[in-house]
């Protein structure tokens, strides 16, 4: 059930595959007899330097895959100098993964909260970054035939009255619990009340694509998201990056950096701490 949730997407999980076949799809024109000696692959993200520009994406109870969950995640983060965004449905609260260890943490919100915003702030984390592309949850099947249960919600705990029975027939229990728990108005005016809160810098995950079946790959409209930006701000991408040259590939295309969601879930699963850590450093 675990895995599913982990590996799956929704319906016929066409997003997932193009995600990964559009970056396959573009060739790479090497030159010559340039000096490569010397390589520095920092970069700055909101004022902090990281090491490469592969960040850690918000993915959700990492509990499910190791026991130390996101604490393993977060000193892997901070092993490899990068950035970890820490999703608000994470399986430690967010001062649990911030007094763990030295990372420098984003939090994801999908709701707009002023509770947790302070918290975040109280605690230490850099950005908020906003979820913007998830009104409903997608029909994600196999978690629906797994009768996926919601694993508990630290960073919501006495935050939320609503509880799903655990013995429903609805199918998906995560399914159930994130459309009864959050509303699907989010939009552009609750960006701005965000603003208002809140000092942190804010990003906003999911422009021009998102996780529900037959949208375009996200690599495929990065160029045009870059265009439109036009450098005022930084621009990250997820979706579908595997390998190297993929994070190589999203950089030419204008990306500041790449967010990776499952395989650092799938090192987290093999090999805790040290699993993450490769993942990240390949
Ligand atoms: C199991 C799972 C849980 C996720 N949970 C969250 C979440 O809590 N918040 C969020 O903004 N994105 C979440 N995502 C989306 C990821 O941040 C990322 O956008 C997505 O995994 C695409 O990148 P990938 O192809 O590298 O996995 C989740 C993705 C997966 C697979």
């Amino acid at each position: 059930m675990y895995y599913d949730y982990y590996a799956g997407g929704a319906e016929d999980q066409h997003t997932l595959r193009q995600n990964m076949q559009a970056f396959y799809r573009i060739t790479i024109q090497p030159r010559i007899l340039v000096d490569v000696s010397k390589i520095d692959m920092s970069t700055m993200i909101l004022g902090y330097r990281i090491s490469a520009p592969i960040m850690v994406a918000p993915t959700g109870a990492h509990k499910l895959a190791y026991h130390e969950g996101e604490l393993a995640t977060a000193r892997a983060a901070a092993a490899a100098k990068t950035i970890m965004v820490l999703s608000y449905t994470s399986s430690y609260s967010m001062q649990e993964v911030a007094s763990s260890c030295n990372a420098i943490l984003f939090f994801q919100l999908r709701d707009i909260s002023t509770l947790l915003v302070q918290r975040a702030e109280r605690f230490g984390y850099k950005a908020i970054v906003l979820t913007a592309d998830t009104p409903r949850l997608g029909r994600r099947e196999a978690d629906i035939k797994n009768k996926m249960i919601t694993p508990p919600l630290k960073n919501l705990e006495g935050l939320l009255s609503i509880k799903v029975e655990v013995d429903s027939d609805k199918g998906s229990l995560l399914e159930s619990f994130v459309n009864e728990a959050f509303a699907p108005s989010l939009c552009w005016k609750d960006v701005a009340w965000l603003k208002s809160i809140t000092s942190l810098p804010i990003l906003v995950k999911g422009i021009l694509t998102h996780e529900d079946d037959f949208s375009p790959a996200t690599i495929s409209v990065l160029e045009e998201v870059v265009h439109a930006v036009k450098g005022k701000v930084p621009v990250l991408l997820d979706g579908g990056v595997r390998r190297g040259t993929d994070v190589f590939k999203a950089l030419a295309f204008g990306a500041q950096a790449v967010l990776v969601g499952r395989p650092i879930i799938y090192g987290l699963a093999a090999k805790g701490e040290e699993g993450v850590r490769k993942v990240l450093e390949c």
